[in-house]
């Protein structure tokens, strides 16, 4: 058993073909997974599976052996847009998720005023997200995202919209924040460079599918000069080339 299992998923919305077609995709607790595929492969679809946000007209999605009904507080969710509440201080934002439940405690306002700290965020508590750019919003939404300490998070290209600085510094904090936490990471995207950078392991998806599923072996910490060595450039090149033929 896998800490998340994607058994045999088909999903089909109405009136079209599946988009997800017998997936089998199996994730190791502590792991970060990136999932890679060509746009409109079907890549947001399972990761709203995974999420419990749809769910699967057949096979199974289980979340520590249990099948899966519907989201709870074991999910963290990030996507490409920050999706902040104009209204509500960056604190607050940071809180959200906390507040959906119960009334925040001195103890939660600790623990997000720690992660916007990590972050490099702590002088902007009191602000409004408007007041902030849009790589700090982004951290904001990553501090939301890990404030009820999920052990899934889910990431939807959460960096796409960033420059090219900014988001290698969100791709830094954000494996280290889930080192220190022991998050297990589902994280969407395109860019294969990305991939490669992030992943302990890289699931290819096509055809409704998931193709191939790599290990990528770099040493820990990641860090931005190894974007230059061969070894990080062969596995870029390998996993081109499967995305260029469609399977491994
Ligand atoms: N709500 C929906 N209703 C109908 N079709 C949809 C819906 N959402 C997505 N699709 C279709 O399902 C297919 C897969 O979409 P999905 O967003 O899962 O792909 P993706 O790989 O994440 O794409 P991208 O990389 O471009 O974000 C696309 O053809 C899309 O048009």
């Amino acid at each position: 058993m896998a800490f998340l299992d994607i058994e045999q998923a088909v999903f089909t919305y109405p009136g079209r073909l599946p988009v997800v077609d017998g997936a089998d995709w199996h994730m190791q607790a502590g792991e970060f997974h990136c999932l890679l595929g060509r746009s409109g492969c079907g890549k947001t679809t399972l990761l709203k599976l995974a999420a419990g946000l749809l769910r699967p007209q057949s096979g199974r999605i289980l979340l520590r052996g249990q099948e899966l009904a519907e989201p709870g507080p074991q999910l963290g969710f990030m996507f490409q847009a920050p999706t902040l509440l104009d209204w509500h201080t960056v604190l607050n934002n940071v809180l959200l998720p906390v507040s959906l439940q119960r009334k925040p405690t001195p103890q939660d306002e600790t623990h997000a005023l720690r992660l916007l700290e990590q972050l490099g965020l702590s002088a902007h508590a009191p602000h409004y997200p408007r007041q902030l750019s849009g790589g700090q919003q982004s951290r904001v939404a990553l501090a939301r995202a890990l404030i009820l300490d999920p052990p899934l998070l889910l990431l939807d290209e959460p960096f796409a919209a960033l420059d090219a600085i900014t988001r290698a510094e969100l791709q830094d904090d954000l494996l280290r924040t889930c080192r220190e936490h022991g998050t297990t990471v589902l994280f969407v995207t395109h860019d294969i460079n990305e991939a490669v950078y992030l992943g302990d392991r890289i699931a290819l998806m096509h055809g409704g599918r998931i193709v191939d599923d790599w290990a990528i072996e770099l040493p820990e910490p990641r860090t931005q000069d190894m974007r230059h060595g061969i070894v990080f450039n062969e596995y870029c090149a390998r996993v081109r080339a499967a995305m260029e033929k469609g399977v491994a």
